[in-house]
C-alpha cells in the first residue's frame, strides 16, 4: 500500500496550533494558553530545531504531533496525516528526554523488548538490532548490562530504540539535555548520520549551541507563540528594525593630517557625527579602533534610520580624505536573533 504525502511533501505541518490547558478548580489555576496559534513545517531530510526558553510551549507541540494530548484549536499533520491517527503514529520514532531501561537488560534485549512492543517478528528484531547497534556506535557492548553504561551511550541506545520500527520521522526531546561534551558529540554524530540516510529529525532544545551545531531548519519559540522559523544560515541576517534602518559595519582609514581632527574622538565626532547631527542618522556606534600609527583605521557598527544615511557616511569620509575600506550590512548571530525576538514585548513573526 502506496503511503499518502501532504502534497506539498511537508513531513510535519502545523496550521493556527492553539492549546489551552483549562484551569484546574483544585489548584485554582487559570487557564494557560501554551499555544496561541502556531505554525511551521519540516520537510523531508531536514533536521529541524524547535528552540526557546522554558515554558515557550515546545513540550506541548511535540505530545500533540504524537498524539499525546489533543489541540484545542488549528491543525497539525504529519505525511498528510492528522498527527496522533495510528497510521501516523506508527511512522514515528520518539525518544523521550529520558528514556528509562529497566536495569536488568543489556542493549540487546532492551531492543528485542522494544521491537516486540512495536510487534515486529523476531528475525526483524535481530536484524535490525544489528544494523542499529552499529549506526549508534554500541556494537560490540551488546552483550553488557546497561548499569555500566554512560549516560550517552544510554541516549544512544535510546535512538536505536526509536529507530527499530524504521520509522520515517524521528522525534527527539532534547536528546544532549544533561550529557557531557563527549556524549553530546557522539549523539549529535548519530543524528548526522541518520540524516545522512534521509532521516527527518525533528528536535526540541533550549540549548541554542546545540540546535545551531546539528540542525539545518529552526522554529524560535516563546510564550506559545512561533516568532521566527527558517533555514538556520537565514535565521541571523541583516538586522531589522523597521524597513528604511540598515545596520551596517565600516571599516574606513584616516589620515592624522585631517584638519578636522586632534583625537580620535575628534575623528569619530568629526566624521560619523557631524553625519548623524546634520540628518540625525547615527544612533549607536561601537569603539572606532586605532590601528595604525600614521593613519588611523576606523571599524564602527553603526545604525543608520534611513538608508540614505550610508551615502552620506560615505560622502564624509571621502570628503576627509580618508578611504574606505569596507563596508557590509551587519548580519546578527542566531544567538543575537534569539535574543532579540525572545525579549521583545511584543513578539511578532518575521519570517
Ligand atoms: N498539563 C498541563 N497543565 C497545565 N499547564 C501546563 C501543562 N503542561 C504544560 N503546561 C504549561 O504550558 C506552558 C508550556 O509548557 P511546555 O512544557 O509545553 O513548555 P516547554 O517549552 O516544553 O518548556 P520546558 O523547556 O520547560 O519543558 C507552561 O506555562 C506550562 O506550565
Amino acid at each position: 500500500m502506496s503511503r499518502p504525502e501532504a502534497s506539498n511533501s511537508s513531513i510535519i505541518s502545523v496550521d493556527a496550533l492553539e492549546k489551552t490547558y483549562r484551569g484546574g478548580s483544585i489548584l485554582r489555576r487559570g487557564d494557560v494558553h501554551a499555544l496561541r496559534g502556531v505554525s511551521l513545517s519540516a520537510e523531508r531530510g531536514q533536521v529541524f530545531g524547535l528552540l526557546g526558553p522554558n515554558g515557550a510551549g515546545k513540550t506541548t507541540l511535540i505530545k500533540i504531533l504524537l498524539g499525546v494530548i489533543r489541540s484545542t484549536g488549528g491543525r497539525a499533520s504529519l505525511f498528510g496525516l492528522p498527527a496522533g491517527s495510528a497510521e501516523a503514529r506508527s511512522r514515528v520514532g520518539y525518544l523521550p528526554e529520558s528514556l528509562r531501561v529497566d536495569r536488568h537488560h543489556t542493549a540487546r534485549s532492551a531492543l528485542r523488548y522494544y521491537g516486540k512492543l512495536s510487534r515486529l517478528d523476531s528475525d526483524t528484531i535481530s536484524r535490525r538490532s544489528d544494523e542499529l547497534l552499529s549506526v549508534v556506535g554500541l556494537e560490540g557492548r551488546d552483550r553488557e548490562s546497561v548499569k555500566r553504561f554512560s549516560k550517552g551511550m544510554l541516549q544512544r541506545l535510546g535512538l536505536a530504540q526509536a529507530l527499530m520500527h524504521d520509522p520515517d520521522l524521528l522525534i527527539l526531546d532534547e536528546p544532549t539535555d544533561g550529557l557531557d561534551p563527549v556524549g553530546r558529540s557522539e549523539v549529535r554524530r548519530v543524528i548526522e548520520r541518520l540524516r545522512d540516510a534521509g532521516k527527518t529529525i525533528f528536535l526540541n532544545s533550549h540549548i541554542l549551541h546545540e540546535v545551531e551545531l546539528v540542525c539545518s531548519h529552526l522554529a524560535i519559540m516563546a510564550g506559545g507563540n512561533v516568532l521566527a522559523t527558517g533555514p538556520i544560515a537565514e535565521m541571523g541576517g541583516p538586522s531589522k528594525t523597521d524597513s528604511e534602518a540598515v545596520t551596517i559595519e565600516i571599516e574606513f582609514e584616516l589620515a592624522h593630517s585631517d584638519p578636522t581632527a586632534t583625537s580620535n574622538a575628534d575623528v569619530e565626532s568629526g566624521v560619523l557625527a557631524s553625519v548623524g547631527a546634520g540628518a540625525g542618522t547615527v544612533e549607536w556606534i561601537t569603539d572606532p579602533i586605532d590601528l595604525d600609527s600614521n593613519r588611523s583605521r576606523y571599524r564602527c557598527r553603526v545604525l543608520c534610520s534611513e538608508r540614505a544615511a550610508v551615502d552620506a557616511i560615505v560622502d564624509r569620509i571621502r570628503a576627509a580624505d580618508g578611504s574606505l575600506i569596507r563596508l557590509v550590512p551587519h548580519r546578527q548571530t542566531l544567538e543575537e536573533t534569539f535574543m532579540r525576538l525572545v525579549e521583545s514585548p511584543n513578539p511578532v513573526a518575521v519570517a
